[in-house]
């Protein structure tokens, strides 16, 4: 059987170095490109590539996109920074190209889509909920696509079973003190040396709490979600939203 060609940009930071590895060890895989920042898409085509996984910046990661889509090579996407606006406009250039794949994964990790899917289980019967999300230094921005994922699926999970407001009874506070509201869901950013990528969502309700954690403490943790990505979306054409679509959690 012939090996998925798959190629990298983004291939010289944290994670994406992480996924050459990965890629290169899978024994169904080949590695036909590693790109970086300045390097021309053209080698995307030229390589006959037929994923990308794309690890690179919010600032670059739309018109790497735009390349891809364009040219019917399937995307795995970790890279952050994903609004309404952008989403709708990746899906009006997929409408295009009807047969290409895109799927956009907040976290690939195992526990941390699992920490969604608890949470939203949860949601429902707690007064108040809130989101702590940790990271390295170096991440450059917040809060964190997970987080900001985590809290959109925690409100909505709320309004379905029509669950009232968290309260709260602050009557005056130092601007972020109450960390981002996210969809009603207050969301607190630390960043701080000697992490890597954690999440807590915190629960209450009377005289109880329940906190669900999630420790990412290697890029390794990400690797066998994006494989299982770039396996699946070849036959999943159009937009998936979250990894949780290729497994079964039912
Ligand atoms: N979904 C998930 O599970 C995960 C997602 N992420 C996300 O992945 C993204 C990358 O994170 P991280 O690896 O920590 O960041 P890094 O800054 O370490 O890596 C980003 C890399 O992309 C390169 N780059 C920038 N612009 C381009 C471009 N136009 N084409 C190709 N390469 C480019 C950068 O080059 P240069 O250094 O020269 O600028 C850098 O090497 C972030 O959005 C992060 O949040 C991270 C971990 C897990
Ligand atoms: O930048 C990171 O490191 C991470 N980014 C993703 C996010 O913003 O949620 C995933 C993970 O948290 C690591």
């Amino acid at each position: 059987m012939s090996k998925l060609r798959v190629a990298v940009l983004g291939a010289r930071g944290r994670i994406g170095s992480e996924a050459v590895k990965a890629v290169e060890a899978a024994d169904d895989m080949e590695l036909v490109a590693a790109l970086g920042r300045g390097d021309e898409l053209e080698a995307l085509t030229v390589s006959g590539a037929q994923v990308v996984v794309e690890l690179t910046t919010p600032a670059s990661v739309m018109d790497n996109l735009d390349f891809c889509v364009r040219h019917g090579i399937h995307a795995v996407v970790g890279t952050t920074g994903w609004t309404d606006e952008r989403l709708t406009l990746l899906t009006d250039r997929l409408a295009r190209s009807p047969e290409t794949g895109v799927l956009i994964a907040p976290n690939f990790s195992i526990g941390a889509v699992l920490t969604m899917k608890f949470a939203q289980i949860a949601a429902p019967y707690f007064e108040s909920v809130e989101v702590v999300e940790l990271h390295h230094p170096n991440k450059v921005d917040a809060p964190s696509g997970t987080a900001t994922r985590t809290a959109q699926l925690i409100a909505e999970a709320r309004r379905r079973a029509g669950t009232a407001p968290a309260p709260d009874a602050t009557a005056t506070a130092l601007d972020g003190a109450r960390g981002a509201n996210v969809d009603g869901v207050p969301v607190h950013a630390v960043r701080l040396r000697g992490l890597l990528a954690h999440q807590e969502v915190l629960l209450g309700g009377e005289g109880e709490t329940l906190t669900i954690r999630h420790d990412s403490l290697h890029h390794s943790s990400f690797m066998p979600g994006i494989l299982l990505g770039a396996r699946r979306v070849v036959t999943t054409p159009g937009l998936t939203f979250g990894l949780e679509n290729f497994l079964d959690l039912n």
